[in-house]
Formats: structure tokens, sequence, C-alpha cells
């Protein structure tokens, strides 16, 4: 039996199948490499020491998603695949729904046709829209402010009412909140597209030199230091979290939302300054307008991971700068 791995080559993907494979499953990886590179999976297999089953398959492609059930015996499905910029979906709305709405559609209904009741999916903290206060926990209010945001809550929709049809399926919908950091092998990392649009990766690449300094969205929110203020969670962390997701969804039935965070907020100037003392270099920067949509405070309860998943959070801000900071020294240009 083995752990279908949808988005795979990806970010998140990549340090979740490193994780998988290193607790001895059976892996099966599509990925479309819309976002990411064939490298990433020769990595895998260097940290590993695993072979990594791949297919390079749209989710789109119904056809293509099926034949992957046909070969393989999969017991369980961790859905990354999709789109992710926040600009992006704003600028190209129907593409982003198409593809997240529908890729994830096409994957149900083919789990559905192999018998295959077992997800793990990508949310995000961002289904909290405009949090009225802090820190967060999976009751509250959900909302969005922007096309990816809906996707996500849609989707988060559609998995409910997939249970609610047939309660034989078990679901797990993951909220992350702000994944940072690398493989402490510095062979795998984030490799963002042109100019990065969130706060980490655009620190290491003024650190490398690729760009000249960072702009800090606001100095006047209500924070320690007037910056935003958030719940940043090393990616190996969360690939853990996965894991323990992955266990309960083959253990027991139902949908369940969970947030993947520390609980533990932290500024804008705080990571600079953290960034800072784990790399030895200065990172310039200025203060600029508020960037529009963004929200002052955002930062996790964790509790019901904790008690529901038994994960927790272990490595903090120092380790998640240092190993930003390796991925992206050993790898000024991505993979
Ligand atoms: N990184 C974050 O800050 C963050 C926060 C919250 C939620 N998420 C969600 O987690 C998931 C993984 O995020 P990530 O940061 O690893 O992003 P990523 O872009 O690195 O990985 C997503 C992968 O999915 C692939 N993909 C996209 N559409 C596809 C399709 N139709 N068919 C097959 N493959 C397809 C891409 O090529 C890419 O490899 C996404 O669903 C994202 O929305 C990410
Ligand atoms: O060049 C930059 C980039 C970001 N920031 C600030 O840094 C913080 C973090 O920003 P970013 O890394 O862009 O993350 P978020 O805005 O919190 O959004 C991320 O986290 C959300 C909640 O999980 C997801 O919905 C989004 O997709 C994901 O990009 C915010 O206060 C930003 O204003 C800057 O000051 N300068």
């Amino acid at each position: 039996m083995s752990i279908l791995v949808t988005g795979g080559a990806g970010y998140i993907g990549s340090h979740t199948c490193v994780e998988l494979l290193n607790a001895g499953y059976d892996i099966v990886v599509i990925d479309n490499f819309s976002n990411s590179k064939i490298e990433s999976l020769n990595r895998i297999k260097e940290i590993t020491d695993k072979e990594v089953t791949f297919y390079e398959v749209d989710l789109l492609n119904r056809e293509a998603v099926e034949n992957v059930f046909k070969k393989h015996s999969i017991e369980a499905v961790i859905h990354f695949a999709g789109l992710k910029a926040v600009g992006e979906s704003v600028a190209i709305p129907l593409h982003y729904y198409h593809n997240n709405i529908t890729g994830t559609l096409i994957l149900c209904d083919v789990m559905k046709q192999y018998g295959v009741k077992n997800l793990v999916f990508s949310s995000s903290a961002t289904v909290y829209g405009m949090p009225e206060r802090v820190p967060i926990s999976e009751d509250f209010p959900l909302g969005a402010t922007n096309p990816y945001g809906r996707t996500k809550l849609m989707i988060e929709e559609i998995l409910r009412d997939l249970y609610v049809a047939d309660n034989s399926w078990s679901i797990a919908l993951l909220r992350y909140f702000n994944p940072i950091g690398a493989h402490e092998s510095g062979r795998i990392g984030e490799d963002p597209n042109g100019i990065p649009n969130n706060l980490m990766p655009f620190i290491t690449q003024v650190a490398v030199g690729k760009l000249k300094q960072l702009s800090v969205f606001g100095n006047d929110y209500p924070t320690v230091d007037g910056s935003g203020v958030r719940d940043y969670i090393h990616v190996v962390d969360l690939a853990h979290g996965h894991l323990k997701a992955l266990e309960k969804v083959m253990s027991a039935n139902g949908v369940e939302a969970y947030n993947l965070g520390t609980g533990t907020g932290y500024s804008v100037l705080e990571i600079v300054a953290a960034f800072e003392k784990a790399s030895g270099v200065e990172v310039p920067y200025q203060i600029v307008d508020r960037r529009p949509g963004d929200v002052a405070v955002c930062y996790a309860d964790a509790t019901k991971a904790k008690n529901e998943l038994g994960w927790v959070a272990t490595r903090g801000i120092e380790e998640m700068c240092r190993d930003s900071w390796k991925w992206q020294k050993n790898n000024p240009n991505g993979y």
C-alpha cells in the first residue's frame, strides 16, 4: 500500500515526502511542475537514499490521475497540489478556481471510484479571513479576502459535504500558518518563481545579494514594534504534522480541521533580527506603506492538533532562520 502525494515536488510536499520515506511509508508522487522542478525529487532520493515513484500528472487530466490509481494500491492521499499566490489569484481568478477546485473534485471522484477515502488536505490560515482576535482556534468564523483564500474555503466545504454524503470518508483539513525554513541538509527548500511575495524568501534573497533591500510593509500596526506579527512554523515540523494527520485519517472516520502553527507570533522586525543573528549577514530594509489586505496579528491556538493528533512544533525561530539561510546560501538560484 502506498500514500499518494499530490504536489509532492513543491515546497511543503517535498519536505513531507522526506519524512514519509524516513518513517517507512511507500509513496507515489504526482506533480505537473507548474510551480516546482523535478530536481527536488532527485534531492529527496539523495537525502533519504530511497526511490521515489513519480508521475508527471496534471490533476485536471482525469485519465492520467486514474492511471495512477490503476497502477498502485493507494491507501491515503496527501493533497498539496494547488496554486497559492494571493496577488496572482486576484489577477487570474478563473485559473485559480479551475486548478484548485476542479483539480480537487477530480481527485476526490477518482478516489471514490477506487474506494480510497483517507485524505489529508492542505488548507490555510487564510480561511480565517480578518480574525477579530488571537490566538485563532478552529471554531473561529471563516471568511476569505481573495480568490486563493476562497478556493481553500470552498474546498473545505466540499470535503465536509463529501463526508456528510458518505461517512466512511476520513479527512483532515490542515490549516497552515506561515511555513518557513528548510531541511537541515540545505538540499531542499522553498524555490519561488520571480520576486518572492513572502517574507522569508525575500529576506534570504536580500542576504544572498539577489535583491537590494527588504520593504517592511507598515510600522504602525498595534504590535510590539509596529510591524505585522505572524505564526512562523518550521517546514519540517509542518511535515511531521502531516504524518500525524495521516495516522489519524487511517484510524478513524470523520472530517476535522486542525491549525498547524507554533502558537507564537513574531513581528517582521523580530524576524529580520533573528535572521541576521542566525546568518551573520545584515539585511538592509526600509519601512513602506502597509500592504493592502494584511492583518496586524495572526497566530494559532494549536491545542487541538496537540490533543487530537499528538503533534506540537518543536523547532524555534533560530532553527527556522538557520535552515532558510543554509538552503539559500547553498542554492542561490534555487534548484
Ligand atoms: N506555503 C505557504 O505559505 C502555504 C500556506 C498555507 C497553505 N499552503 C498550501 O499548501 C500547499 C502546498 O504549498 P507549497 O508552499 O508547497 O506550494 P508549492 O507551489 O511549492 O507546491 C504546490 C505543488 O503543486 C503543484 N501543482 C499545482 N497545480 C497542480 C495540478 N493541477 N496538478 C498537479 N500538480 C499541481 C505545483 O507544481 C507544486 O509543485 C498548497 O495547496 C498551498 O496552497 C501553503
Ligand atoms: O516583502 C515583504 C513580505 C512580507 N512582509 C510582511 O511579513 C509578514 C508575512 O507576510 P507573508 O510572508 O507574505 O505571509 P502572509 O501575508 O501571512 O501570508 C501567508 O500566510 C497566509 C496564512 O497562512 C496564507 O494565506 C498566504 O497564502 C501566505 O502567503 C506580513 O506582516 C507582511 O506584511 C513584509 O513586510 N515585506
